[in-house]
This record gives C-alpha cells, sequence and structure tokens, in this order.
C-alpha cells in the first residue's frame, strides 16, 4: 500500500450474530495514516461489535474491511504483528506480576520495546513488582495498554482505553495517546467519554443502533444541531419585545424561570440580530451566552431522539 491509502478501510461492513440479531448495520469509514479517529455510541450500539472485525477476531457478515492493505481476518498472519490492541478485558493471569505480564507479551512478539520502557509508558515503573490481581481497575488498563504497545504497532486498537482511570490518569493516557499519534501511529479508540473523543479525535463518528448517526471532524458533526443563545431579559420586557425570531433566524425557543434561550442554525445572524435590537432598545442582556451545538448535545439529541422513535413505536403498538 501506499502512503496515500487509508490504513483502515471499511465499506459496507456487516455483523449478524448468530440469532440473527444485526449489530453491525453496513459501515463505511476509513482512517488515514496517523490519524485518530473515535467512535462513539450508546451501550449496545456496536462499537465492540465493528472493532472486533477490525481487529480480525470475527468474520464480517457482509462487507468488506481492509487494514493496512490486508483483510485482518483472512490474512491475520500479515496484520496482526503491525497492529496493537487493547481490548476491554486484558484478562491477565492473576498471579503473575506486572513486569513478568508484559515480558510474557514481549516474548511473544517480533521487535518488542524493552519491558522497562512500556511500563514507563504507561506509568507502572513502580507497581512492576506487583501482581495483577493486587492491581486497581485502573492500573490494569494501564497494563492492558502497556500490552498494546509492546510492538511499536503502527495501528492501535483501544477499546475504552481510560475506563476505571481517574481524571489524572485520564489526562496522563491522552497525553500518551497524543505522543504515539505525533510519532504517526493511527489510532481507532472506543469510549464512552464525549470529552475524550472531542479532546484527541481528528475524526469521529457516533454509532447507534448499529448505524453510523453522525460521522465527520468534530465542528462537522456539531454543525448539524443547533447553536444556542440564553440571557435574562430586563423586568418588564418579554420574548414578544424582540424582532421576530423568524427574521433573527431563530428555529426555536424556551423561557425557563428568567432565562430566554434561543436555537439557531446561524448563529452570527441572530447574534447580531439579537445585539441591534438590544443596543437600540437601551436594554441589558444579562448572562449572555451564545455558543453552538457542544458533542454533548448533539449525542444526546441523537440518543434521546432514538429513544422517542422507540416509545412512539411502542405506543402506535398499543393502539
Ligand atoms: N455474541 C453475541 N450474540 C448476540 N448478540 C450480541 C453478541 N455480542 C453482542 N451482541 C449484541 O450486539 C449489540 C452490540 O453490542 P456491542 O458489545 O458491540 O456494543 P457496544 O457499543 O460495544 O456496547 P457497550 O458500550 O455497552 O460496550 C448489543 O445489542 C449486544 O447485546
Amino acid at each position: 500500500m501506499t502512503n496515500d491509502e487509508p490504513v483502515i478501510d471499511a465499506e459496507g461492513l456487516r455483523r449478524t450474530y448468530s440469532g440473527g440479531f444485526e449489530a453491525v448495520r453496513s459501515l463505511s469509514f476509513s482512517v488515514a495514516r496517523g490519524e485518530l479517529f473515535a467512535l462513539l455510541g450508546t451501550n449496545g450500539a456496536g462499537k465492540t461489535s465493528t472493532l472486533e472485525l477490525l481487529e480480525g477476531l470475527a468474520r464480517p457478515s457482509g462487507g468488506s474491511v481492509r487494514v493496512l492493505g490486508h483483510d485482518p481476518y483472512t490474512e491475520r498472519a500479515a496484520v496482526r504483528p503491525r497492529v496493537g490492541v487493547m481490548l476491554q478485558e486484558g484478562g491477565f493471569p492473576s498471579e503473575l506480576t506486572v513486569r513478568e505480564t508484559v515480558r510474557m507479551w514481549a516474548g511473544c512478539t517480533s521487535g518488542a520495546r524493552p519491558v522497562g520502557e512500556a511500563l514507563e509508558l504507561v506509568g507502572l515503573r513502580r507497581r512492576e513488582n506487583v501482581r495483577v490481581k493486587q492491581l486497581s481497575g485502573g492500573e490494569r488498563r494501564r497494563l492492558d495498554l502497556a500490552t498494546a504497545l509492546i510492538g511499536r504497532p503502527e495501528v492501535l486498537f483501544l477499546d475504552e482505553p481510560t475506563t476505571g482511570l481517574d481524571a489524572e490518569g485520564r489526562r496522563e493516557t491522552w497525553n500518551l495517546v497524543r505522543e504515539l499519534r505525533a510519532g504517526g501511529t493511527t489510532v481507532l479508540l472506543t469510549t464512552h467519554y464525549l470529552e475524550e473523543a472531542a479532546e484527541l479525535a481528528d475524526r469521529l463518528a457516533i454509532l447507534h443502533e448499529g448505524r453510523f448517526a453522525a460521522q465527520g471532524r468534530l465542528d462537522e458533526v456539531v454543525a448539524r444541531y443547533p447553536s444556542r443563545i440564553s440571557f435574562e431579559l430586563p423586568d418588564g420586557y418579554h420574548l414578544g419585545d424582540l424582532p421576530p425570531l423568524g427574521q433573527l433566524g431563530v428555529t426555536g425557543h424556551e423561557v425557563t424561570g428568567r432565562t430566554t434561550r434561543l436555537f439557531t442554525d446561524r448563529l452570527q445572524r441572530t447574534a447580531t440580530g439579537l445585539l441591534a435590537w438590544a443596543q437600540a432598545a437601551g436594554v441589558e442582556l444579562r448572562g449572555l451566552d451564545a455558543r453552538s451545538a457542544s458533542l454533548e448535545e448533539a449525542f444526546l439529541e441523537i440518543a434521546g431522539g432514538a429513544r422517542k422513535n422507540e416509545r412512539d413505536e411502542e405506543g402506535a403498538g398499543v393502539r
């Protein structure tokens, strides 16, 4: 493969479990060399099912996937040595120490990093003589990461890498992932932490019921959801005193207590119109806040919208 070809390339990828349940429904996406792609989704959305297809742990029921130019399932021997995998559960023998575990892993890997270097990278050097069973949940995640990194992989698959880590541990892992990416490693990670995806991802996708509900750069994903402007009007003023909301480009509004919230797809136009009115009317808009949708709002909209559809369908079934 050339340097311009995607390192991960999925086309119409499907996975149907033996009972007939379709967990992955025609996903198409690609990840370039040195890029970090984050897969977000509600519980059971299909993140792990997808990741396992990319890792070559399962055969797709339909579509195709190439990793480093190879089929990760049928050409596993060509792909595996160049890929690092951090599963949700490492499943290491509990009686081995941290150092023994990483050494055992290094023994199965060609061109492995020195064990000490791998432990240093993930901040486990001080704990190298502790048995796996005595590690905290967060330390086990670090050990999982150390074994994923041991072979200096070109591609890293990280399944919820910071679950169980405290805030400091999460930041440390983010920094390490950033360093690896800066060194040219391609990373695909799944996460439940929206902040993690917003911090790290070059591009991301939100998976819902096996399909992508949104995909792109963070700014592209959130641009599909309305921006909002909130403020308080002074006593004696009401929403009706503003210029016609349609003229301001407002697509929806909400008044809670003293706070007015305007939703808009054209933030600049709405903000300019509102401020011009306030200036002319001599009105002070207290607590004024104007901002684009956040990733959390986009995510909740997708998850909430889908739940509403489910309720509607259930309701329709009862009638
Ligand atoms: N072996 C299996 N047989 C049948 N259904 C399965 C199997 N494994 C997973 N599923 C179902 O497939 C769907 C997707 O599961 P998956 O574990 O990929 O989701 P996920 O997005 O990783 O979820 P989470 O965030 O909770 O880890 C779920 O509805 C799950 O119940």
